[in-house]
This record gives C-alpha cells, structure tokens and sequence, in this order.
C-alpha cells in the first residue's frame, strides 16, 4: 500500500521520507537511487510535525492513529490507510492521458469501485483515441 502512495507522490515530485522497520523491494529500490528517503526504524514522536503532508499507514491501528494524532496536532494534512473518517485528505484513483488527468473518488465509501471506474475510463480513451486516430487517417 505504501508503494501505491510513494509512486503518486513521486510521480508529483514531492519530496518523500518513508520511515518503517521494513521495506518492500521497490522502496528499496527507490532508496537506493535516492528518489527517497528510507528511515529504517518505527515511528517516533516528532515524526509527523516534521512533514508537510502525512500518511499513517502502518499495519498498527494504535500506531496509526498515534500518527494522526500528531499529525492534527501540528496542523498537518494527514491520510490515515485504516480509518476514512480521520483523513483530512484522501487520494482519488486518477489517470493521466497527455496532458489532461481525470481523477475519480468515491468519497472513501468503495476504493475498488474508484479503481474499476479508473481502468474502464482508461480503456474507453484508448477506444476512442484509436478510432479518432483512424478517422484523421481517412483524409
Ligand atoms: C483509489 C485508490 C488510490 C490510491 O490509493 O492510490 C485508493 N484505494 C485504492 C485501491 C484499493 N484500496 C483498497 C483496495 C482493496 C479493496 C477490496 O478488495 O475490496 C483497493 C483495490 C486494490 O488494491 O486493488 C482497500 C482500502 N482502501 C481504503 C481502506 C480503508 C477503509 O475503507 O477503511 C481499505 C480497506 C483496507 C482493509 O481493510 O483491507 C481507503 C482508501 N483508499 C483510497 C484510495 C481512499 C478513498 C478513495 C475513494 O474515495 O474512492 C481511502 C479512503 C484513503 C486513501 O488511501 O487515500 C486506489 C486505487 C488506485 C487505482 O488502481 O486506480
Ligand atoms: N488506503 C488503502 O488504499 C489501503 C489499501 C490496503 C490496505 N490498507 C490499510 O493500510 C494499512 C497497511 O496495509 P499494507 O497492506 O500496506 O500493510 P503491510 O503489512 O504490507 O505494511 C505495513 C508496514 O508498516 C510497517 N510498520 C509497522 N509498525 C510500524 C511502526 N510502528 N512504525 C513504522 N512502520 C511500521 C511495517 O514494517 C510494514 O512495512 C492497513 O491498515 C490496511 O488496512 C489501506
């Protein structure tokens, strides 16, 4: 689930620290050519006041909800990964095509119905790319 998040937020070009006792082979990766920041520890106090925008998403609810605590404290954003109702923000299944993005919510109620909307949309502006591509084609 991190790596899903760290990839938007690459993709954004923010800057990303990822602090957790253990990494997945693409954050290590990315670790590695320094497109981040790996702290190889669990969270501390401190961690979340630190940041411009937060995402509690360890596998601990009272850990999470320590983050957000923090996090709303210090007055900063925060996306909680276990508890809709806590985050000040949530991230829209969205996709970008050139240079348009379309970005679809389901205000946190179906996150798989969000991504199913985002590959149909995807596969009809293929469609309709190839076909007006053919039709140019024509004259
Ligand atoms: C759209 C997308 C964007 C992204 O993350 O990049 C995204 N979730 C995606 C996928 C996905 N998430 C989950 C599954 C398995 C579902 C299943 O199988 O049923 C799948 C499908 C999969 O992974 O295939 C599980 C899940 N998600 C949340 C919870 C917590 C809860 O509901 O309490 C749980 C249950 C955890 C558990 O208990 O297991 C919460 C959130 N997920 C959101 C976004 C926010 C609301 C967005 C909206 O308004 O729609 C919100 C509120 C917070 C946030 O994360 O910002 C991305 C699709 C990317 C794409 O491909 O386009
Ligand atoms: N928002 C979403 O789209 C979405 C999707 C799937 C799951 N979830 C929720 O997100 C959470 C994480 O899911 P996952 O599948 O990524 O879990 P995961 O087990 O793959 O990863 C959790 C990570 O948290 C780290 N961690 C544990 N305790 C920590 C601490 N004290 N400090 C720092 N890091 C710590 C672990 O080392 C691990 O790397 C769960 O609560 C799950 O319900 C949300």
């Amino acid at each position: 689930m991190a790596e899903r998040k760290v990839a938007k937020l690459l993709a954004a070009q923010a800057r990303v620290r990822v602090i957790s006792p253990a990494a997945g082979n693409l954050l290590l990766q990315w670790a590695a050519d320094g497109q981040i920041e790996w702290v190889n520890r669990s969270y501390a106090s401190g961690d979340a006041a630190a940041a411009w925008l937060v995402f509690a998403a360890t596998n601990d609810p009272e850990v999470n909800r320590a983050i957000a605590a923090e996090a709303e404290a210090a007055g900063r954003l925060v996306n909680v990964a276990d508890d809709v109702a806590r985050c000040a923000f949530t991230v829209p299944a969205s996709t970008r095509q050139g240079g348009v993005q379309v970005a679809i919510s389901t205000f946190g109620t179906d996150p798989a119905k969000a991504k199913r909307l985002r590959e149909l949309l995807e596969s009809d502006i293929q469609d309709g790319t190839a076909r007006f591509q053919a039709e140019l084609a024509k004259d």
